[in-house]
């Protein structure tokens, strides 16, 4: 299976390198400075579940990306704020029968995707991990925690599904096929929302906040919101779900913190309009007599958090 990994940073990066470990038909779609870098040093992973240095990863850069032909999947790693652009940079990738596979949180995605490529196209699909790129470029896998999912968003078992799932099998990470991918991405997208509001609200670990004064009632507040959010839209996580998440969430002396906080301490991009401002326009819609509180609350930190880094880059 011919399989471009568009973007080679955290999730990408890890992903595609496992993959090409074992021996599997991967190419990077890559920028300029990314791909520099990866000809320079190659690609690293230091990960708790081993090591892993590909000399010569295959890259491509959008120039060239036309004289690579077409694939037949696209594993999508960019963050959203990157997406129109990498939508615009994969295009020449894709032929009939290739099917897109993203992994960002949220969902709008799937939105954008299908306006430029089609629905039929785009799988659904989700990434648990908590990786990031070091300062030296290389991918820095923090803990055990490494999961994908994937599935037709119909919930049918194709040909094509199947095809994917048996390349992911075997390898540094758990694969998941699933036949509610749709319920699932909600359901991420609510733990993930939670999770990232409430630990750069605070700017702290779950375990920090729970120890702090009313902490946790401040955590299971926003967990409330995001859910009134996901069951409104149709996708109400299931009571199994719920529940490991409000344990995971609410957990004393959990180290655990969510990508969007790493993002802010190394002075990154956030994903805030795509993780928590569409939690709150879908919920302003939908369920317009909730006010939304404590997202509002979480969504104003991270524009103002923007705001900050963009004056103090410009
Ligand atoms: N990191 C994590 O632990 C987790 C992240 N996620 C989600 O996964 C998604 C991806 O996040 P993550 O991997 O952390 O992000 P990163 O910023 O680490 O990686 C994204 C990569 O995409 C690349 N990229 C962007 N646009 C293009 C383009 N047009 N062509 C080629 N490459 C491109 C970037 O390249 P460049 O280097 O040039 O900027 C960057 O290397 C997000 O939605 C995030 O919320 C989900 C679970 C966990
Ligand atoms: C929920 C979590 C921590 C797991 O992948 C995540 O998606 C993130 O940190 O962005």
């Amino acid at each position: 299976m011919r399989t471009l990994i568009v973007g080679a940073g955290a999730t990408g990066g890890y992903y595609g390198a496992r993959l090409a470990e074992a021996g599997a038909d991967v190419t990077f779609l890559v920028r300029p400075a990314r791909a520099a870098k990866l000809a320079a040093d190659g690609l690293n992973v230091r990960s708790p579940l081993g090591d892993l240095h590909l000399p010569d990863p295959p890259t491509v850069t959008a120039d060239h990306l036309g004289e690579a032909g077409r694939f037949d999947l696209i594993l999508l790693s960019c963050k959203a704020y990157d997406l129109d652009s990498a939508i615009s940079d994969l295009a020449p990738a894709v032929g009939a029968d290739t099917a897109i596979l993203p992994v960002l949180n949220g969902m709008s995605h799937l939105d954008a995707l299908d306006a430029q490529f089609g629905a039929e196209r785009v799988l659904g699909g989700s990434c648990a991990i908590a990786a990031t790129v070091a300062p030296d470029g290389a991918i820095r896998h923090m803990s055990e925690l490494c999961s994908i999912t994937y599935g037709e968003r119909d919930g049918s078992r194709s040909a094509r599904i199947e095809a994917v799932d048996a390349m992911m099998r075997g390898l540094k990470f758990q694969p998941r096929l699933s036949d509610v991918i749709l319920q699932e991405m909600w359901e991420k997208w609510v733990f993930l929302a939670t999770l990232a509001g409430a630990t750069t609200l605070m700017r702290a670990a779950v375990g920090d906040i729970v120890a702090a004064p009313e902490g946790t009632a401040l955590i299971e507040a926003l967990h409330a919101e995001c859910t009134i959010v996901a069951a409104s839209s149709g996708f109400e996580p299931r009571a199994i779900v719920a529940e490991r998440a409000r344990a995971q969430l609410t957990a004393a002396g959990s180290t655990f913190t969510a990508s969007m906080l790493r993002d802010i301490e190394s002075k990154g991009r956030i994903e805030a309009d795509h993780v928590i401002g569409d939690l709150i326009a879908r919920g302003q819609r939908l369920a317009p007599e909730v006010s939304f509180q404590v997202l509002t609350a979480v969504y104003t930190g991270l524009k103002a958090y923007e705001a900050r880094r963009a004056r103090e880059t410009a």
